[in-house]
């Protein structure tokens, strides 16, 4: 085990300036009578609208809903069928994804007597599998939970301090470079959770789908039943019944990867969360554990422009949310009263260099010695068996579509193409023009639903959306391998009918003919086509209907993050946000198991305020800002500022976080 540059924790007080107007989160919450309300009160925060939200019971906001005002505009490609959408099934839209951890999915790595393979690797995204002949990429990567090799693990005294504390009742937070075991912790405080609550008392949530995935749990926009919020309202949507009860019950909640939780997002959340619990505290008195290092990926945050165009249809500029702000920058942070428990010791690479050149890479450091160390890996990777694939990181969704269009050439086969819907709903209140607005939106671009999906038997793939539905067991980031097309009919949620006719150039496409799928955890599914919708605010809803599969033989670095890797072929060319070459470079467990391509000293950027928030105690570091303005950190380091993204950041990111 190797001890990584020591990072002294900045306890700090964080007071907005004078001038800074105050979020509607910090003004006076309602006060309740009991907790048994049935709905948010007329006064809840930021110009909450009952009317509104009775309709939002029943669709994703009252803007969505299509009424005899409403215009429907369906472009069809291809004599493409487009599904009734009244015929949707209504859980679809607004059903929790309920991804309940089994219980031997928490089993931590001490051998734990009730362990059951089958469905810790359920959870996972990186066990390995062997289905017929084909062979899932990753087969010889392994998260920590699931390390094939099982046996003891013994917590060293800040993970079990970091227990203890949760055991205690205490709010914790728990930081550290990649690889000191957070995760590790975590489980091992879920395990607890598990035998001391009953299951509607404790969550396991995280940012991304891949994730919740890996700690048996779900991400946190679809436990509180939010979706992706673009405004105000959309977090109100956590008062719809079920949700609403499930924050009622709930006594602890586990966070992972809190770096890509925005402090925005926490406080609109925190505020609703106080209202519906009827407790002016933290998550409304809910004790959490918050797991995540400041200097991986950050919170993927919106444009001043898109800010901006946002604004422009609303009544409130103050009610768009823009994701801003590391959640240390938020007010729940500072009230929360959270223990700080900072692991030191790296576990994943044993190299002492190895995690020397890490530790610096973390901090947006290189020099001549870890130039040197990353050289050595730009060579072709040495296997030590045909069976293992390494997996293949890129930044960008470009690069990773590339290499995995290149992989399923090269299988045999006929390849089947599955073609998107299209359509779009203007809101019944929208300006003219907004119909045009809602095709030229940047979702039918960027979503991750591709618009002409290809597949062929043996394909590896992911799947792109949560099965709210039956066992549940599936989730956004669930890998598995293409087994064969057939014309028996899938099964809810993903049943949306593919009627696309014969092309000319395919010979392969045939109409009524689906991609059965082998998943990791050991499910057959036979796949239709699944809803992916964008509301924009004070416009309407772009809607894509498509196959809710993509190729994996290569996932993105957000994909990776929290992953460790024993064989990983990483091409840096296309890094575009601070972080990234080092969540990249620190999956890998060993430099001799590492291919590294397209490395070069700019690429390794660490962001300036999360630097600070572990540097320098005491410093004053700025709330996210619920005005146009990005306020700077008032801190004594030079240049330490929340720069906001550039355009092309949050377009790439989003390309990211949409997977
Ligand atoms: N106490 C321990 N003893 C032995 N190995 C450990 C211990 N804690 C963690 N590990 C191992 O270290 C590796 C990294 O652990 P883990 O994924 O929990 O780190 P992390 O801090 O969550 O990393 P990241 O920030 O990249 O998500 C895993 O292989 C895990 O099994």
């Amino acid at each position: 085990m190797t001890t990584a540059e020591d990072d002294s924790i900045a306890s700090f007080s964080s007071d907005l300036d004078s001038d800074t107007a105050v979020p509607a989160a910090k003004q006076p919450l309602p006060t309740f009578a009991s907790t048994n309300s049935q709905s948010p009160p007329s006064t809840c925060w930021q110009h909450y609208d009952s009317n509104r939200a009775r309709e939002s019971r029943y669709t994703t906001s009252a803007s969505e809903k299509p009424t005899t005002q409403t215009s429907v505009n369906v472009k069809i490609e291809n004599n493409a069928t487009l599904p009734n959408r009244t015929h949707l099934d209504e859980n679809e839209r607004q059903s929790p994804t309920t991804v309940t951890p089994s219980m031997s999915q928490l089993d931590d790595d001490d051998g734990g007597s009730n362990h059951d393979a089958g469905a810790a690797v359920a959870a996972s995204t990186t066990v390995p599998i062997r289905i017929q002949q084909h062979n899932v990429t990753g087969a010889s990567v392994h998260t920590p939970e699931y390390n094939p090799s099982g046996g003891g693990m013994k917590l060293n005294a800040k993970q079990a301090q970091a227990v203890q504390a949760i055991k205690d009742k205490k709010n914790v937070f728990l930081t550290g470079p990649a690889g000191t075991g957070k995760s590790v912790v975590l489980r091992k405080v879920l395990k607890y959770c598990s035998e001391t609550y009953r299951p509607n008392q404790w969550v396991a949530v995280a940012p991304t789908g891949v994730t919740a995935i890996a700690i048996g749990g779900q991400t946190i926009h679809s436990f509180a039943g939010i979706g992706i919020p673009s405004e105000q309202e959309d977090f109100n949507k956590a008062w719809q019944g079920e949700k609403r009860q499930a924050w009622r019950e709930l006594k602890i909640m586990v966070m992972e990867e809190i770096s890509m939780i925005a402090g925005e997002f926490l406080d609109r959340l925190d505020s609703v969360v106080r209202q519906i619990r009827g407790v002016d505290a933290p998550f409304g008195g809910i004790q959490v554990l918050i797991c995540g290092d400041f200097l991986q990926l950050p919170p993927i945050a919106e444009s001043i422009e898109n800010m901006a165009k946002m604004r422009e249809f609303v009544n409130d500029p103050g009610t768009v949310h823009g994701n801003r702000g590391f959640a240390f920058q938020s007010y729940f942070w500072k009230e929360a009263n959270l223990e700080t428990i900072h692991l030191t010791e790296v576990f994943r690479q044993d190299n002492p260099q190895f995690v020397n050149v890490l530790s610096r890479i973390r901090r947006g450091l290189v020099g001549e010695p870890a130039k040197s160390f990353l050289a050595q890996c730009a060579r072709p990777l040495t296997l030590p068996s045909k069976d293992i694939e390494p997996t293949r990181l890129y930044s960008k969704n470009v690069d990773v579509n590339r290499e995995n269009m290149s992989e399923l050439v090269r299988l045999d086969g006929d390849t089947h193409q599955f073609k998107a819907i299209d359509h779009v709903i203007a809101a019944s209140f929208a300006k003219p023009g907004a119909e045009e607005k809602l095709w030229n939106s940047e979702f039918f671009r960027q979503t991750v639903a591709e618009d002409l999906l290809r597949l062929k038997v043996g394909a590896q793939v992911m799947l792109i959306k949560n099965d709210t539905l039956n066992r549940r067991t599936l989730v956004n980031g669930s890998r598995g391998v293409v087994v064969e097309f057939t014309n028996e009919q899938p099964e809810p949620p993903f049943n949306i009918p593919i009627s696309i006719p014969k092309s000319n150039s395919d010979q392969a496409r045939k109409e009524g003919i689906y991609p059965k799928v082998k998943f990791q955890n050991g499910e057959t599914r036979i796949l239709g086509m699944a809803e992916f919708t964008s509301r924009i605010v004070g416009v309407g809803q772009c809607i894509r209907i498509a196959v809710p599969l993509k190729l994996a033989w290569a996932i993105t670095v957000h994909k990776s993050q929290g992953m460790t890797l024993d064989y990983v072929k990483i091409d840096l060319s296309g890094v575009f946000c601070k972080a990234q070459a080092y969540v990249a470079l620190s999956r890998a467990k060993d430099e001799k198991c590492l291919e590294l391509r397209n490395f070069s000293s700019r690429l390794v950027k660490a962001d300036a305020c999360a630097l600070a928030f572990y540097d320098h105690p005491n410093i004053e570091i700025n709330k996210w800002d619920h005005r146009e303005k990005w306020t700077r950190a008032k801190v004594k380091v030079e240049s330490v500022n929340n720069e906001p993204p550039s355009q092309e950041e949050t377009k790439e990111s989003k390309n990211q976080a949409w997977v």
